[in-house]
């Protein structure tokens, strides 16, 4: 079955029902070492993530790592331009769950991204990035502990179709024709617009689809965080792009109020029942213009509409939701893209789960890993329903790799991600434990110890922070 590599002799496979993993106490797990600092990070990654294991399971449960090829390593073992082999393809499709260093995006081979390709060929669709804090890590903020974010970014579509026509090719000259004669002359609202010829064409494709299931999975994460975190924040410049950034905004809305009803309320009918619960006797007209100040100054088609809202908010959900039920209930709120990377610097708190299609995801993830300690701190899961991978944020970094200095922690973060999805939290907690522990003590890498205060001269190296981290399992 497979051409050059063999998995493990001992191990058992790991199986999904439902979109859930079933794992064995015995799984095979495979893995890519990487490009770049893949050499530095996966090696000491690896042995943070079985010390723990060992130290929470002792002999009754063990990872059998199965060595995969992807990237230069590929090419290497396969040949020129086989950065992707159908080896590693199949051990993923095998066993369900793999974990990966970062990739370089390779220029020619016909590739674009293999980390992007790895997302749609398991069809990937949640790219999931929490960002939260340890106590001691320097940060350019006064308070980054009280960021503590998970992005849900869509992993399918958006730019990553990467679905775009070169400047002065054919079909980039035949579509703007077509475009410019056919279709915005017949779509009255595009008015007298037309494309500049010598335009590159990308088409953004956002689906009902790929947003609403991955809203759907923000929304059951969000359901397993403690009451005061469930909140999911659909993010988007829908008032710039009605039918692509609006629509996923609508579609997650939508989802919310019609599968999650019971267990859902938005931001608008939350305030249309307090308002109600504060003064009873409010009218709906008075509850319209309470949630909408411009009310008044509004078209009386606009205003009617926002009556009818309250009004089949009130009928609908009043005796489910009203009297502050709401309250136990997740937050579905939006806020646009440019808005909310200030709101996380200036009110983090307020956030919780930043569901976002996918390039305003990617631009968030890392600033919002900048906020607790940068990219080194960036762990990230990619999940599909029948497959996982988990990658840090961040990509190969090519000045730093061979050297045995950069943070491994956004990958080890990543392990932590993965025992958490297997159900192995003991050794998932300790791993936290652990780079808390080492953080607190002043034990990092060349990238915290450059913002400590006092600086950390000389820092640890990568691997010497691998052992920090193993070294405060117990404290
Ligand atoms: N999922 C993936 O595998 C990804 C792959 N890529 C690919 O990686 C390649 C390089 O991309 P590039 O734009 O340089 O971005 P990188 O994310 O690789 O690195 C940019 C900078 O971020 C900091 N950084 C990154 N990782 C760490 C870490 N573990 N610890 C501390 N600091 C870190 C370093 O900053 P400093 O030097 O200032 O300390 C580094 O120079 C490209 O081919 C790109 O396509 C990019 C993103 C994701
Ligand atoms: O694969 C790449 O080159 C970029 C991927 C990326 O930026 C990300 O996953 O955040
Ligand atoms: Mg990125």
């Amino acid at each position: 079955m497979y051409e050059k590599i063999a998995p493990p002799t001992t191990g058992s496979r790991i199986t999904f029902v439902d979109g859930k993993p079933i794992v064995p106490d015995d799984p095979i797990i495979p893995f890519i070492r990487g490009d770049g600092i893949g050499v530095d990070i996966w090696p000491a990654a690896q042995k943070v993530i079985d010390a723990a294991v060992k130290a929470a399971y002792d002999d009754e449960r063990k990872i059998n790592w199965f060595k995969i090829y992807v990237g230069d390593e590929a090419c290497e073992k396969y040949g020129t331009y086989q950065y992707l082999p159908e080896d590693s393809l199949t051990a993923i499709r095998e066993y369900g769950i793999a974990i990966k260093g970062p990739l370089t995006t390779p220029i020619g081979g016909g590739v674009r991204s293999l980390n992007v390709a790895l997302r749609q060929i398991f069809d990937l669709y949640a790219c999931v990035r929490p960002c939260r804090y340890y106590t001691g890590t320097p940060s350019p903020h006064l308070h980054p502990e009280k960021l503590d974010v998970i992005i849900y970014r869509e992993n399918t579509e958006d730019i990553y179709l990467g679905i775009e026509w070169q400047q002065g090719s054919e079909i980039a000259d035949k579509l703007i024709h077509y475009l410019n004669t056919e279709l915005i002359p017949a779509t009255p609202e595009h008015g007298k617009k037309r494309i500049r010829l010598d335009s590159g064409i990308g088409i953004k494709p956002i689906s009902k689809t790929g947003s609403q299931r991955l809203v759907r999975r923000a929304i059951e994460h969000a359901l397993r965080l403690p009451k005061h975190k469930q909140m999911v924040t659909l993010v988007h410049k829908g008032n710039i792009m009605k039918y692509t950034e609006g629509a996923f905004r609508d579609w997650g809305y939508e989802l919310a109020t019609t599968e999650f009803r019971e267990v859902c309320v938005t931001e608008r009918e939350s305030w249309i029942l307090s308002n109600k619960e504060k003064n009873p006797d409010l009218s709906i007209e008075e509850n319209a213009r309470a949630i909408d100040p411009g009310f008044d100054a509004m078209t009386t088609e606009k205003r009617a509409e926002i009556i009818e809202e309250v009004k089949t908010v009130l009928d609908s959900i009043w005796d489910t939701h009203g009297n502050r039920q709401w309250k136990d209930k997740v937050m579905v709120n939006d806020r646009i893209a440019d808005s909310i990377f200030q709101q996380i610097q200036t009110r983090p708190d307020e956030y919780s789960i930043l569901a976002t299609m996918n390039l305003n995801g990617d631009y968030l993830s890392d600033a919002a890993a900048a906020i607790v300690g940068g990219l080194g701190m960036g762990p990230g899961a990619n999940i599909g329903d029948n497959c996982a991978i988990f990658e840090a944020t961040h990509g190969t970094a090519p000045k730093h790799a061979g050297l045995d200095r950069i943070n491994p922690g956004s990958l080890i973060l990543s392990g932590v991600m993965m025992l958490e999805y297997m159900g192995w939290q003991e050794a998932a907690d300790l791993i936290k434990k652990g780079i808390g522990g080492a953080i607190a003590n002043r034990q990092v890498t060349y990238d915290l110890a450059r913002l400590m205060i006092p600086a950390v001269d000389p820092p640890l190296k990568c691997s010497e922070f691998a052992q920090a981290i193993i070294d405060h399992f117990n404290d």
